[in-house]
């Protein structure tokens, strides 16, 4: 269980996080969304937004960093989550100071990937520019949370 992240540790995934939303597809919002996820072993995997013409099919960069982790066989080894977002200027780079917190469908798959790995995740909340950082708790963004202990699993 990680109880305190590291300042530098906090810098390292909004750093990732911000590069990854240089790559969002998101051609109709134009708010480039960017995810990371700290690994036990300290590795780092992201994500970004990927919108459809069908808008509601989109992709949330949450869900797209937890995918790929999950296609790598490491969805119990995420040990925080890190997340950035703003609107794009024209050159497609999100901007903005303030700091963005996961939609509710992606509380819950997060909340999937804590569960099933043992842990209270962090979920570090920033913006696309700037130093502001909410440090929360998955716990605290999502109460009394609907999770695979539910249905028997562990
Ligand atoms: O937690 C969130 C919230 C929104 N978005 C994306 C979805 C859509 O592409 C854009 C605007 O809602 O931001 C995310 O990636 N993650």
């Amino acid at each position: 269980m990680t109880d305190v992240l590291p300042d530098e540790t906090v810098r390292t995934l909004i750093a990732a996080a911000r590069a990854a939303a240089l790559h969002a597809h998101a051609p109709y919002s134009r708010f480039a969304v960017g995810a990371a996820l700290l690994m036990a072993d300290g590795s780092v995997v992201t994500g970004a937004n990927v919108e459809n013409a069908s808008y509601g099919l989109s992709l949330c960069a949450e869900t797209v960093a937890i995918a790929t982790a999950s296609a790598q066989g490491r969805l119990r080894q995420i040990v925080a989550v890190a997340v950035i977002g703003g609107a794009m200027d024209a050159s497609g780079r999100p901007t903005g100071t303030t700091p963005v917190s996961p939609c509710g469908r992606c509380r819950q798959v997060i909340n999937e990937a804590a569960q099933m790995g043992g842990r209270d995740l962090p979920v570090l909340c920033a913006a696309a520019e700037g130093d502001a950082v909410a440090r929360h708790r998955l716990s605290d963004l999502l109460p009394h949370a609907f999770g695979p202990g539910d249905l028997g699993i562990s």
